[in-house]
């Protein structure tokens, strides 16, 4: 088992990483007699649930859960009010902690009940996706989505701890694999050279789900975002950094209606639109451009606009973006691949020019 740590002073929290954490009582952070609520799906219950009540019910706790409806389309105040519901009608207190089993969906959401009930209850973050276990899951950003965009109700609020069980991605949708590897992918293209160098050896065997790849990967990627959050929880500075082609790729899943497009498969292509404007800005080269592009095929994962959006339907989505400051625009853009930074003055007719680049002709 690796542990990485999320160094916040006196709310420090561990990332475990191993096989069979599951049902490794010593990595929960609970004692007999506390009680819990966890949150799933209907999809992950049956796969998983029993087994972390059992773990819990083994260290002495009394155990209860919720099941919320699986998509991104439940991702929303609806599915909130449920877990509300739940706690209330099972008289959940103060001293209750939350624990989400699944992707990041269910993270997002658990994670925004747990910093709103009654004020703030203890949470755990236990990913089962590959997608919410190198990136959802840590660093609490937590929320729901609005029809006109993602995650735009929520709050910072930091689990106690996240159990990464790399075993659980053994029945994950290779869908749902390729689209966590997108967010692989970002971490070595904002911040990481040797990483992004070792994504293009080994994206094959991540692909394949080799666990032994798979565990240093995971690792990297919480390591990276672990140190990240702790100079910037709140995204005043470099935190905005994680969130290469996320303005493009969050218009992407708002316009075609959230689920259409997966969060990862938005995020390559989103990824791409910012590396074509990067490049026209005389920062990274052709070359680089394609090596970024080859590394997202090579996890299936697709480079261009969806068809059905044209490069005009972006701008109205973008302005929403939370990092919009003074009605302007602010995006992550790379110098190089492993180095990011954020700008504040893209032209537009560049922008559309960029998303352009990467709109496929009829
Ligand atoms: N909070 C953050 O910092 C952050 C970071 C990145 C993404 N996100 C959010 O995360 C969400 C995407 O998360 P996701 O990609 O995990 O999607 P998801 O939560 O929708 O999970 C993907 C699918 O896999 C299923 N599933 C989960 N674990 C499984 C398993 N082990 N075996 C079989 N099926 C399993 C789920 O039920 C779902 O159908 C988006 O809403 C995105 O905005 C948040
Ligand atoms: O943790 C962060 O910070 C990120 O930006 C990680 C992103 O991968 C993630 O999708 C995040 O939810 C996007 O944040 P948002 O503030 O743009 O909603
Ligand atoms: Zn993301």
């Amino acid at each position: 088992m690796q542990c990485v740590n999320v160094e916040l002073k006196e709310r420090r929290y561990p990332i475990y990483i191993g096989e069979h954490l599951l049902t490794d009582s010593s990595v929960y952070p609970l004692k007999s007699g506390d009680k819990v609520m966890i949150v799933t799906n209907e999809t992950i219950a049956p796969l998983y649930l029993e087994t972390v009540a059992n773990t819990l019910k083994r260290i002495g706790c009394q155990v209860d859960h919720v099941l919320l409806k699986d998509g991104e389309k439940y991702k929303t105040l609806d599915s909130l009010n449920q877990i509300f519901t739940a706690l209330l009608q099972q008289n959940h207190g103060r001293d209750t902690t939350l624990i989400a089993l699944g992707g990041g969906v269910i993270g997002d959401v658990a994670g925004y009940a747990a910093a709103s009930y009654q004020r703030g209850i203890k949470f755990i973050q236990i990913p089962t996706t590959l997608l919410s276990q190198v990136d959802s899951s840590v660093g609490g950003k937590t929320a729901v989505n609005h029809e006109l965009g993602k995650n735009m109700i929520g709050a910072f609020y930091q689990p106690i701890t996240v159990i990464i069980d790399t075993t659980t991605l053994n029945t994950l949708p290779k869908r749902e694999v390729n689209a966590g590897l997108a967010e692989v992918i970002k971490y070595g293209a904002i911040l990481d050279y040797p990483f992004f160098e070792w994504l293009e050896r080994h994206i094959d065997n991540l692909v394949a789900l080799n666990q032994q790849d798979l565990q240093y990967c995971i690792a990297r990627c919480c390591q990276i975002k672990a140190d990240v959050v702790a100079h910037d929880e709140t995204e005043k500075g470099e935190r905005a950094l994680l969130n290469l082609g996320h303005t493009f790729g969050h218009a992407i899943e708002t316009h075609l209606g959230y689920g259409n497009w997966l969060h990862g498969e938005a995020v390559a292509a989103g990824s791409m639109m910012a590396a074509a404007l990067s490049e026209k800005l005389g920062d990274l080269t052709h070359t680089d451009v394609a090596r970024l592009e080859k590394l997202f095929a090579r996890a299936n994962l697709p480079t261009f606009s969806p068809d059905g959006m044209q490069p005009e339907d972006y701008l109205p989505h973008m302005m929403r973006d939370k990092k919009v400051l003074a009605g302007k625009l602010r995006l992550v853009l790379l110098k190089t691949l492993g180095q990011a930074y954020v700008t504040t003055d893209s032209d537009p007719t560049l922008v559309l020019e960029a998303i352009r680049a990467c709109t496929q002709a009829d």
